[in-house]
Order: structure tokens, then C-alpha cells, then sequence
């Protein structure tokens, strides 16, 4: 049994009318009070209200939980409002969509339950044939902080730099090869998603705020050292940052095998392939600053993979390539000092960066939609392809065995 606003019944059930596994019902209260097992799955900032609304409806004895990416409110929303013999079991995918959910990670919090409800919801939930990973909700919270939140804050710095200069960087010559189509494929992904995903994980986790201001600073201070030339100090930052995430030499902390095979995201350009015109070496700040964050915030990004999202996984691989094929690392440090080619990206890059970290402190939801909506809306003529391209990309990589655990 499912609902969507009362507004919505009549499209609902028509668009489910072949489907008899599906009944749709004209409100919460309906399926609330007939349902042994409820998911809420709606948006961050609404589910408080929402379970307000129909909580006091739920069936006796019945188990409640939530789909949304940020268990804090969800977690409030249901102490304040079930009834006390309610069992409260939560979940979150850890992945978009158009990504098989087979071998994925699937959180399940024990919040407040019975063994046999418990059982009872991973029993349900096995279909998805997902990893199960048991986590309280301060624990998913202070993770998907690490993970989600801040490698969003990276891509949605990237498309708001690209839209600053008017580009579509697949349409240049300098924007080409394995990881800057990574950029470009998952940046196009976040956009054509709905805004309040993305604002709710970042705005309404408690824990994600100072992932998000650190990841601003990271990129600020990256960015002022490349700027004056010093060249040291640039230097001994990022070697620091390295030897912090990655381990020392001689005691590595990635695998005996890399993430991700660089030759895979190669073919996966969208558009033409600009001929003769080999990858530009790049300064790749936004993956230098994403490694300074880890580094600054003490986060050791294997420790989360159980708890992981492909997009991250993704990110990932993206920043151990770049910190273990020799000489890449060297060639960011020179491009960043001594060549101009990615200023102008990387100076609107430094400004987003700062304007999302602002956005998210001060709690900002509608200045946090409509600098989204803006770039989305630059984007948009460029989804339809693109995306197709994208999910292509995601389903090499997780098929590959690089990124899987
Ligand atoms: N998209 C993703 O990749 C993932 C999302 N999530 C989480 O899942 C949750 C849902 O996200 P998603 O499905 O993507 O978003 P959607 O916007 O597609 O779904 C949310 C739905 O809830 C409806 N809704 C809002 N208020 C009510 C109400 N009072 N009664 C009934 N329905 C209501 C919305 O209607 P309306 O549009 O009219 O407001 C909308 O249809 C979010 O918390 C999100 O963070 C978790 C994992 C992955
Ligand atoms: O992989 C990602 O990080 C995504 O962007 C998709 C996503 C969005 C919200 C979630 O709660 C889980 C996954």
C-alpha cells in the first residue's frame, strides 16, 4: 500500500493501474493504519511534519521506518509522534538511482525494537538482495557526513564553476580523459537529481556542516598557495595530506590493487571525443582539497566502505589514482604553480566552494535551492545523453571488481 499527496491520488493510480502488486490508498492515515510494516521515504526537511501528520495513525504493535539520507529528523520525527507501541526500524539505500541495489550497502538502524521486528524488516528487505550494515543513527549520520555530504559539496562546487564561464567542458579540448570524465559524469548526476536530496544530507546532518566549511577552506588555502607561487609549502601540504589519508611510504593504507582502473572511465566521454587532443595535465584541485579535508578532519575514507555510496567509491578511486600513479601528483603541483589553463575554473571552483559551505551553516535551504536550480537549469539541455552516459560509467566501474567493497 503506498500514497503520495492527497493532490496526487488520481495520477498515482493511474500510473500504477497495471501494476496489482500496488495498491495506492488517498493518504497516509489509510496506509498507516492498515500496514504492519511503514516506510516513510520522503524529504529530509518534510518528515517531521509528515510523520506528525499521520504518525498518531499508525497500526498498533506496527514497525516504522524511514528512507531519508539524514536519520537526525527522521529519528526525532518518530520518537515525538508514534505511539510508545510502535517498534522503530530505519533504513537507507546507499545508492541513486538506475544502480542495481545487488551488493550495494543498505543501513538498517535498530532504533527501537524487538529482535523479531527487526528480523522481520531484514527478512522483508533481503529482496534487494543488498549488504546489510547495522549502524545506530549517530553512527550513519557521522559516516555519510564523510561520505556523501562532502564528496556532493565537490561536484556541486564543479557545475557552479563551469556555469560561471559558461562552458560545457565536454565541448573543449581541456576537459578529456578518465578523470575528468568522472568529473563531468557525476557533476551531470547530482544536477539532474532533485535539489532537497542534496540539501537535506548536508543542511539537516548535524555532522556534515564541518565537513563542508573544511572542504572550503581545504580548496581556498590549496588555491592561494598555487596563486603566489609557493611553491614549497604547496608542497609539503599535500606530500602531508598524502602520507595522512594514504599512509606512509612503505605502509600503505589503499590495497595491493587500485580502486579503479583509470583505462575503463576513458571511453566514457559524452559527446564527441575531440581528435588529437590528448588529456591537458590538470591541477585537479578539487580532488587535492578533498584529500586536505580527509587529512585536516582526521578521516580515513577506507574505514567507510562498508558504508559507502558508489558515487564515493567512485571519488574515491579517482583520488588514489591521482596520489599513487607516479608522477601524476608531481604534474598537479606544476600545472597549479606555473600554468594558467585552469584558473579561471579554479578561482569560480574556490567561490562555490565557499558559497555552499555558507549556504549549509546558516541553514539556508532556499538560497541553497536556487543556486541549484540556476545550474540545473543551464544543464538541463544536456541531461538526456548524458546521464545515459553516466549510468554507463557507474555500472563499468561496479562491474569491474575495483570499487566494489
Ligand atoms: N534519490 C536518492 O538517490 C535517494 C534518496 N533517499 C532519501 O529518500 C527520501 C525520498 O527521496 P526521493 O524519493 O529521491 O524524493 P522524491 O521527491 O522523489 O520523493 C518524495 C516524495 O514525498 C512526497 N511527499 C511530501 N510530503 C508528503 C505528504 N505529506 N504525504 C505524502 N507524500 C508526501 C513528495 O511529494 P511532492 O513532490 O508533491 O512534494 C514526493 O513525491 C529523501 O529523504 C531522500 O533523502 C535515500 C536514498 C537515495
Ligand atoms: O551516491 C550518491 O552519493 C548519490 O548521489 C545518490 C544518493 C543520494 C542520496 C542518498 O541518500 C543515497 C544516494
Amino acid at each position: 500500500m503506498a500514497c503520495d499527496r492527497e493532490e496526487k491520488y488520481d495520477d498515482l493510480v493511474e500510473e500504477f493501474a497495471g501494476n496489482s502488486n500496488v495498491q495506492i490508498l488517498r493518504n497516509g492515515h489509510l496506509v498507516s493504519r492498515a500496514s504492519s510494516y511503514i516506510i516513510y521515504s520522503v524529504e529530509a526537511a518534510a518528515i517531521g511534519c509528515v510523520v506528525a501528520q499521520f504518525g498518531p495513525s499508525t497500526r498498533l504493535g506496527a514497525i516504522v521506518g524511514g528512507q531519508t539520507s539524514c536519520k537526525d529528523p527522521e529519528i526525532k520525527a518518530f520518537e515525538e509522534h508514534l505511539p510508545s507501541d510502535v517498534d522503530i526500524v530505519s533504513c537507507h539505500s546507499l545508492h541513486g538511482p538506475s544502480v542495481d541495489p545487488k551488493g550495494q550497502p543498505l543501513v538498517l538502524i535498530k532504533h527501537r525494537a524487538s529482535d523479531e521486528s527487526f528480523n522481520k524488516v531484514e527478512t522483508v528487505l533481503r529482496c534487494l538482495q543488498s549488504k546489510h550494515v547495522h549502524l545506530s543513527a549517530e553512527e550513519h549520520d557521522r559516516i555519510t557526513a564523510d561520505t556523501q555530504a562532502v564528496t556532493h559539496a565537490a561536484f556541486l562546487s564543479m557545475g557552479k564553476a563551469w556555469h560561471a564561464n559558461t562552458q560545457f567542458p565536454w565541448e573543449g579540448t581541456r576537459y578529456v580523459g578518465g578523470i575528468e570524465n568522472v568529473k563531468i559524469n557525476l557533476m551531470l548526476r547530482i544536477y539532474a537529481q532533485k535539489w532537497h536530496v542534496y540539501a537535506g544530507l548536508a543542511i539537516l546532518n548535524p555532522e556534515a556542516h564541518k565537513q563542508i566549511n573544511q572542504f572550503a577552506r581545504s580548496t581556498t588555502e590549496l588555491y592561494y598557495l598555487m596563486l603566489e607561487g609557493r611553491a614549497a609549502e604547496l608542497r609539503a601540504r599535500v606530500y602531508a595530506a598524502k602520507e595522512k589519508v594514504f599512509g606512509a611510504e612503505g605502509s600503505p593504507k589503499w590495497g595491493a590493487n587500485p580502486l579503479l582502473r583509470g583505462d575503463i572511465l576513458d571511453h566514457f566521454t559524452i559527446g564527441r571525443r575531440p581528435e588529437n587532443s590528448p588529456p591537458l595535465p590538470n591541477n585537479h584541485l578539487s580532488l587535492l582539497a578533498m584529500v586536505d579535508c580527509w587529512s585536516m578532519l582526521g578521516i580515513v575514507p577506507y574505514d567507510h566502505m562498508i558504508c559507502s555510496t558508489p558515487l564515493f567509491r567512485l571519488w574515491l578511486g579517482v583520488a588514489e589514482h591521482l596520489f599513487r600513479t607516479p608522477g601524476l601528483l608531481d604534474d598537479c603541483l606544476r600545472v597549479g604553480l606555473e600554468d594558467n589553463t585552469f584558473r579561471r575554473d579554479d578561482l569560480q571552483f574556490t567561490i562555490a566552494a565557499c558559497g555552499w559551505a555558507e549556504c549549509v551553516s546558516l541553514r539556508q535551504f532556499e538560497t541553497w535551492r536556487e543556486r541549484f536550480a540556476v545550474t540545473q537549469k543551464f544543464f538541463e539541455p544536456r541531461f538526456k545523453g548524458a546521464i545515459e552516459v553516466g549510468n554507463a560509467m557507474m555500472k563499468a566501474v561496479l562491474e569491474s571488481d575495483s570499487v566494489r567493497d
